[in-house]
């Protein structure tokens, strides 16, 4: 490391003492020796021992001024300072602007301090910036605008003096946020659902959505009703105007409704007799005003009708669906639930009161007696974690299969939904990764030889059944057919399942701000700061950390580039199920 860096870190610690002691002697920061070869306490390199990449300085009782220039203006460190953690020391003094220098930053962790002065607009030339944690200090003055850094996910800023009006941010991105106990003032922005009162609370001028006193109307609006200066020939122009819009809108509405009431009564005329039959199962869509049949909503043509005949739909084994017609799914209420990579997906209720979902495939490449002969193979492969499929239908024009409907949604709502993973412990996840585990082991071992493989194995794909336990659907819907492609598809399973198992142990999705999330791990333990990709919600959970690495590395094996080296299933099983006993037997020992 080159002279001017150790100076410069020199300095930097020497302006904090710890307990009146000047703190470079406590931590070995000496000019003499090397900040790397020599292990620096708190500082980490880079895997060649020439660059200094991380400072940890937390919890150290540091006192004295924060001189943010010493390390920012010393161009060798910053290009390539990445981490600061100073928390929960007793510094003061402010973010210098130079802090724009140190253009590599990705995590800044000043909270638990005496920090004082404004947040610097410099913040924002960050362009690398992921977290930004400057709670419990003294900060005033205004926020920054850090909307420019797409990539920021924490901003936390609680417990400060901060005023004025909160500026844009990312919302979208951010996965936590908090300016809680500041003098903000203003409303709050469009959080779009992602945060609650928490991250607001404790500004007395703050106002609107999600806190509960509504703002005022603004002030234009009032000068609009107020303002007795304005001449009144103003007036009853802007009156007329005003009329004259509200008939127009008036009019509209009641042309848009008498459109859908006429339309709506077609459908209804067509439909059998139908809401008495419904009445303590999901029988909403049939109550509702504004239901369309399968047949309307999917779009099937007058021609494309006739072909598709009640004989037509083949209904595989389950008790629930016997004696199910064509018809009857055609007539039912349906609402489009979304559109994925290979179709479009409905809720179907029928008269029975059973909610279905019909999955329809568009260009899926396989002929329709390999299709027939697939659903009929697999309908024989029955496993508790595998929702089956409850019928088909197959022709060269349409392809539709049916399953059970999940009420308690996807294991990716689960984990990425807006009340996601607080309420899903590591013990939880564990379990999760298990069954699922299991089951898709179980399936490659009984399909091996039909050369069937999931085929579009992923989190959206995973649903929680009625005991909330993983059930895995969509099973063998790709579109593989030789035993060479489908030893490779078996491959892409367990790949799926490792980038599962990325999902549960990090809570972050499979692209994020363009970065995939098997490099960014990857990326993270190559620097030897595996602690980091675990999801801020299981960090609590210290005493899982091993196993939490552990099931890591059996991530990692399943995500390796290379197939070959993947390992199979049933070894994935091996191996999680010990993880699971290790789980066990330290939660025995914690019992008091
Ligand atoms: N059996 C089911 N029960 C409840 N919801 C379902 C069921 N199957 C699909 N869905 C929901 O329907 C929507 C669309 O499903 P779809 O499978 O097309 O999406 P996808 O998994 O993102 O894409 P694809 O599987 O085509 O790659 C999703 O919101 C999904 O949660």
């Amino acid at each position: 490391v080159e002279d001017e860096v150790k100076r410069s870190l020199v300095d930097f610690l020497a302006k904090l003492s710890k307990d009146g002691v000047n703190s470079g002697a406590l931590l070995g920061w000496n000019s003499s020796s090397d900040p790397c070869k020599d292990r620096w306490k708190g500082v980490t390199c880079d895997a060649r021992n020439t660059t200094v990449g991380k400072l940890f300085l937390d919890n150290l009782g540091l006192v004295g001024e924060l001189d943010i220039g010493l390390l920012c203006n010393v161009e060798l460190l910053a290009d390539s300072l990445t981490v600061l953690h100073l928390e929960n020391n007793n510094i003061s003094g402010g973010i210098s602007s130079e802090i724009a220098y140190c253009k590599q930053l990705t995590r800044v962790h000043l909270n638990g301090n005496k920090l004082y002065g404004s947040l610097p607009a410099s913040l924002s030339m960050l362009n690398n910036l992921k977290i930004l944690d400057v709670s419990n200090n003294k900060f005033f003055s205004t926020l920054p605008d850090l909307s420019r850094i797409s990539g920021l996910t924490v901003f936390l800023a609680q417990n400060n003096a901060i005023s004025g009006e909160i500026p844009r941010f990312d919302f979208s991105n951010l996965k936590q946020f908090d300016v809680s106990n500041n003098n903000l003032s203003g409303a709050v922005p469009d959080v779009l659902g992602h945060f609650t009162t928490a991250s607001f609370l404790g500004n007395p001028e703050l106002c609107g959505d999600p806190l509960p006193n509504k703002c005022p109307s603004s002030p234009q609006a009032e000068n609009i009703v107020d303002n007795s200066k304005s001449s009144s020939k103003d007036q009853i122009i802007m009156f007329v105007g005003y009329l004259v819009l509200g008939l127009v809108f008036v009019f509209l509405i009641i042309f848009i409704l008498c459109k859908r009431i006429r339309r709506k009564k077609k459908i209804v005329d067509s439909l059998p007799q139908k809401a008495e039959a419904t009445e303590d199962g999901d029988n909403s869509m049939y109550k509702s005003s504004t239901y369309e049949s399968l047949e309307y909503k999917a779009g099937f043509s007058k021609s494309e009708n006739s072909a598709l005949v009640s004989s037509s739909l083949v209904v595989l084994t389950s008790p629930e669906v016997n004696g199910l017609r064509f018809e009857d799914l055609l007539k039912a209420p349906a609402e489009m639930l979304g559109r994925g990579n290979n179709g479009s997906v409905y809720k179907v209720v029928l008269e029975n009161r059973m909610t279905l979902v019909v999955k329809r495939i568009k260009n899926w490449e396989i002929a329709s007696h390999e299709i027939n002969q697939r659903m009929r193979r697999l309908d024989q492969v029955k496993h508790p974690n595998v929702l089956p499929a409850l019928a088909f239908y197959s022709s060269k024009e349409e392809k539709l299969l049916v399953y059970e409907y999940q009420q308690n949604g996807s294991l990716f709502k689960l984990l990425h939904g807006t009340h996601a993973a607080e309420t899903f412990d590591w013990a939880s996840r564990l379990g999760v990764a298990a069954t699922l585990a299991e089951a898709l082991a179980f399936m490659h071992q009984e399909l091996q030889d039909d050369w069937i493989a999931h085929g579009n194995f992923k989190s959206s794909n995973i649903f929680l059944n009625k005991n909330m336990e993983p059930c895995i659907s969509e099973y063998g819907l790709g579109t593989v057919t030789t035993p060479a492609s489908s030893s490779e598809a078996f491959k892409d399973d367990v790949h799926g399942f490792g980038v599962i198992l990325l999902e549960l142990l990090t809570g972050n999705l499979v692209r994020h701000n363009g970065v995939d999330l098997t490099d960014w791990v990857h990326s993270v333990v190559r620097e030897e700061w595996t602690g980091e990709v675990f999801d801020k919600a299981l960090r609590s959970e210290y005493a899982s950390e091993e196993r939490m690495v552990s099931l890591l590395q059996v991530a990692l094996k399943c995500v390796n580039p290379s197939p070959e080296a993947r390992p199979a299933m049933n070894q994935v099983v091996v191996m999680i199920n010990k993880i699971k006993e290790e789980e066990e037997r330290s939660a025995i020992s914690y019992e008091p």
